[in-house]
């Protein structure tokens, strides 16, 4: 036994992989104690079948969170492998009604899962207004049924649907948006016909299936009924004084079709019915449910603001860098519900079908009828997502609509540049990015190789040194259109600028106009240096005075080092190449 245990402490639970994302440095998992970054605070959030869920707050950040603590010590097999499958599933969920997962971190001894805070629970709020209007519910069982959709077209059974597994967000405009926490029964399934037969659940909510011990993920629509009918009628449908009175009912009673029922709308009561058939070939599921009348004929016109300026977001994400695609989706990763505040909606506008991802037909039917973009654009704007699958998941996508509020999320920015700096040196390389994608990349996940990484940091190396620093990142992620560097055999005909810092400890020049940015004074800093360089004050330099440039043996121009003015003390060197610091950079 005693064996056993220090084996199972030793087994590795949360991947080193993450299973979302094709950008292997999103950050989501870590391999080390949670308290390295979090300081976890007594707030007790609620609590479980595997205790209690406290409320955290980041050391740098503040953000607060919600974190469930596991502890890997001494774990039976069964229990061991529920946990496996609950980190494996929630790190792979990506939906606007799924509580988002931020982190799972795993220490020697414990897993712990970050995810957004929510606000209550549907239970509790249920439990204060004790029944819901037709309108509410049908809003509650869209959302519902959307997650659910989701899941199962992933091939991913839940298992447990209950009230109490449904929370609000936190925000003004998230407050009525669903999220499905707890995914400690999920299971991914190997096809659509699996047969699973593990009995789990809660069971007021079990379907008749289940406790059979022969079922599909056809079980979460049986348990979408009991949530629908508990939030119209009141109460139950399947009662009983003990678990073997209510296992009866749910196997053998029609449900009560009294009290409240009979003031409901036929559509409600037939919505509700086709949920609750015992025999589950006639049960509805996820997306026959989404389309029935009593959730369509309330279903919201699609919103009308999807605009110019969605359209220009996209745009400048197909067209943008490729560092500044990852570094946008590594960022969308890190934000919470109530940060991507709005995105969700424009999200779920393009995703008409409740799919819960967008595919290229979508995105076209979309974009060509509301926003009359031509078919090419479209495909042009879905392959920038350089997705896995055929489809745009929901986090990439929202990714691309960001780059209005760079400026609200500085230190998760910051977050996401020092994920691409792997070596901390304060500045991303070819070197960092390819090092830090293929140490973590395998099997599906992107690998690049030197040439590409190359590519990546010429897009937006717009001081031409090789290395992207903080600011050149900033500017490139707000989509500021930094003029591209001349290819390395374009640079004799194409000259250009360059300014480095004295480089004491003898390592690589660094280009200095980072500390520079956007202040008067940085601008006529940098001015002052053109001036300098342009007089040509070097008095060891004759051959540059007068306009002259100074060629290498072969009459070639060649590159002129010299200290400038002696309050500018900085080392200057002017290389054959026009100036290609861009001046609304610095305005
Ligand atoms: N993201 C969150 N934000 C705020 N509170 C949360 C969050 N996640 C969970 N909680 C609270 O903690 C409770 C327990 O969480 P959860 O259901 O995930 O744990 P569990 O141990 O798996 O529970 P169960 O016994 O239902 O299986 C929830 O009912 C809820 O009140």
């Amino acid at each position: 036994m005693g064996n056993r245990s220090a084996k199972h402490l030793c087994e590795s639970i949360v991947p080193d992989q993450d299973p979302l994302t094709s950008i292997p440095l999103s950050g989501r998992i870590v391999h080390a104690d949670i308290t390295r970054d979090f300081d976890i605070k007594p707030t007790v959030l609620g609590t479980g079948y595997s205790g209690a869920v406290r409320l955290a707050e980041h050391k740098l950040t503040k953000q607060q969170v919600a974190v469930k603590q596991f502890s890997k010590h001494g774990l039976k097999p069964h229990r061991l492998k529920l946990l496996k499958s609950e980190v494996e599933v929630y790190l792979r969920l990506d939906h606007p009604n799924i509580c988002r997962l931020l982190h799972a971190y795993e220490g020697s001894r414990d897993v712990w899962l970050v995810m957004e805070l929510c606000q209550c629970e549907l239970y509790t709020r249920l439990c204060r207004s004790k029944v819901y209007c037709e309108e509410n519910a049908a809003d509650v069982m869209r959302q519902v049924l959307q997650a659910i959709n989701y899941l199962h077209l992933h091939n991913i059974v839940h298992r447990d649907l209950k009230l109490e597994n449904w929370m609000y967000g936190t925000s003004s405009t998230d407050k009525d948006r669903l999220k499905l926490i707890d995914f400690g029964f999920s299971e991914i399934m190997a096809s659509d016909d699996t047969v699973l037969q593990m009995p789990c659940g809660t069971l007021h909510y079990t379907s008749p299936e289940v406790l059979s011990r022969s079922y599909s993920s056809k079980c979460d629509l049986w348990s979408v009924g009991v949530i629908c009918y508990m939030l119209l009628v009141g109460r139950p449908p399947f009662r009983g004084a003990t678990n073997s009175k209510i296992a009866h009912a749910i196997m053998n009673v029609e449900f009560p079709r009294d009290g409240r029922w009979q003031y409901l709308s036929l559509d409600a009561q037939d919505f509700i019915e086709r949920l609750l058939k015992k025999d589950v070939a006639e049960r509805m599921n996820a997306s026959e449910a989404l389309e029935h009348p009593w959730l369509k004929a309330r279903k919201t016109t699609p919103s009308l603001d999807i605009g110019t300026d969605v359209l220009k977001s996209l745009r400048t994400f197909a067209q943008g860098s490729h560092l500044r695609r990852a570094a946008l989706t590594i960022l969308a990763y890190s934000l919470t519900s109530a940060e991507l505040e709005g995105l969700e909606e424009t999200f779920l506008d393009f995703d008409s079908s409740g799919r819960g991802t967008i595919s290229l037909e979508q995105l076209k039917e979309t974009m060509q009828s509301r926003l009359r973009v031509s078919s090419e654009e479209v495909g042009r704007i879905f392959h920038s997502f350089d997705s896995q699958s055929e489809e745009i998941q929901y986090t990439p996508f929202v990714a691309a609509l960001l780059e209005t509020r760079i400026g609200h999320h500085e230190s998760k920015v910051r977050a996401a540049f020092e994920a691409f700096d792997v070596e901390g040196k304060g500045y991303i390389t070819a070197d960092s990015l390819v090092h830090g994608f293929n140490r973590l990349s395998k099997g599906t996940q992107k690998s690049l190789s030197k040439e590409e990484a190359e590519h990546w940091i010429r897009e937006v190396d717009f001081k031409g040194n090789g290395v992207v620093n903080y600011t050149s990142f900033l500017a490139a992620l707000m989509g500021k259109s930094l003029r591209g560097l001349p290819s390395t055999e374009d640079l004799a005909d194409h000259p250009t600028l360059r300014i480095f810092d004295d480089s004491p400890d003898g390592g690589r020049p660094r280009g200095f106009t980072e500390s520079f940015a956007s202040t008067t004074a940085s601008t006529n800093t940098v001015r002052q240096l053109l001036n300098d360089v342009a007089a040509d004050t070097d008095s060891d330099s004759k051959e540059g005075k007068d306009g002259r440039d100074v060629r290498d043996k072969d009459g070639r121009v060649r590159s002129r080092s010299f200290t400038g003015s002696v309050e500018c003390a900085e080392r200057v060197q002017i290389r054959n190449m026009a100036c290609e610091v861009d001046e609304r950079y610095f305005a």
